[in-house]
C-alpha cells in the first residue's frame, strides 16, 4: 500500500488528519511522541542552552520511526525527519547553536539520510503537507493549550512563529522526496465540518488513484 507522510508548522492539524486518514485507508498511524519530551519544556525555558539537545531528540525519534514507517509500507506518519533540518537550521540561523553543534548535526543527519537509502522503501509515496496562516496557527496552538507554546508565556514566540512560517514556505516548495500535495488548513476545518473532512480526503485519495497507489474503484470499504 503506502506510506503518506504529514508536514506541517506546529498546530497545523498533522496528528489530526494523520488520524483521520489512517483510520479512513485502514493504515497505522505513527504519531510524534511529544507528550513524552522531556526536552521540549526545558528548550521553551531556555532555547538557548537546549536547542541541539532538542533536536538531536527529535532527529533520534524521527529517524526510528521513519524507519518503522518505511518497513511495514502501511501507514501514515505525523510529521518526518524531513523537517527536522529546517527546525534545527531556524533555531541555529537565530543564535541558538554553535557552528561546531550545526556541523556535528548536519553529519549525523546526513549519515542517518545516508541509512535511509539502504531501506527497501527509500521515501514515502506521498508528502500531505498542511498549510495554515500565522493567525490560524496561533488559534490552534491556543485551542491545543500546551502552556509554553503560548505567546503568554513568551511574547518572543510570535517572531519565532512567523520565521518558522516563512522557513516552511520554501522548505515545502524544494521538498523532492515524494510527490506531495498541499491542504489549505485556513480554509478546511476537518476537525469539525464532514463536508471539509471529505474533501480533504477526497483530495489525497484522488492523489493517490492519480498515483496508482489505490485502484481506480477503491472506496473505503475495501478496508
Ligand atoms: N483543520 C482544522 N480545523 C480546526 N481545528 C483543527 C484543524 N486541525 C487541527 N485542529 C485543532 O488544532 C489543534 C492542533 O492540532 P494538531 O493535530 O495537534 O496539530 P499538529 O499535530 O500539526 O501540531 C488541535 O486542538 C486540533 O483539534
Ligand atoms: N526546536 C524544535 N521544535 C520542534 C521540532 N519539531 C517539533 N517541535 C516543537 C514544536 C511544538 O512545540 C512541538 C510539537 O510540534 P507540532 O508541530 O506537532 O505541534 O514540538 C523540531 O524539530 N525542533
Amino acid at each position: 500500500m503506502t506510506v503518506i507522510v504529514l508536514s506541517g508548522p506546529i498546530g497545523a492539524g498533522k496528528s489530526s488528519l494523520t488520524s483521520i486518514l489512517s483510520k479512513y485507508l485502514g493504515t497505522q498511524p505513527f504519531y510524534e511522541s511529544v507528550d513524552n519530551n522531556p526536552v521540549l519544556p526545558l528548550f521553551y525555558k531556555d532555547p538557548k542552552k537546549y536547542a541541539f539537545l532538542l533536536q538531536i531528540f527529535f532527529l533520534n525519534t524521527r529517524f526510528h520511526s521513519i524507519k518503522a514507517a518505511l518497513t511495514d509500507d502501511n501507514n501514515v506518519l505525523d510529521r518526518s525527519i524531513y523537517e527536522d533540518s529546517l527546525f534545527f537550521h531556524m533555531n541555529a540561523d537565530i543564535g541558538r547553536a554553535t557552528k561546531e553543534e550545526v556541523a556535528t548535526y548536519d553529519e549525523l543527519l546526513d549519515s542517518m539520510m545516508k541509512e535511509l537509502e539502504h531501506m527497501p522503501k527509500k521515501h514515502p509515496d506521498l508528502l500531505v503537507h498542511i498549510d495554515v496562516s500565522y493567525e490560524t496557527m496561533i488559534k490552534r496552538i491556543q485551542k491545543r493549550g500546551r502552556e509554553f507554546e503560548q505567546l503568554d508565556y513568551d511574547p518572543t514566540l510570535e517572531d519565532y512563529y512567523k520565521r518558522l512560517l516563512s522557513y516552511y514556505e520554501p522548505w515545502y516548495e524544494n521538498y523532492d522526496y515524494s510527490p506531495k500535495i498541499k491542504i489549505d488548513g485556513d480554509k478546511l476545518d476537518f476537525m469539525a465540518s464532514e463536508k471539509d473532512r471529505q474533501e480533504v480526503l477526497d483530495t489525497i485519495i484522488a492523489k493517490l488513484k492519480e498515483m496508482d497507489k489505490l485502484p481506480e474503484d477503491w472506496t473505503p470499504s475495501h478496508n
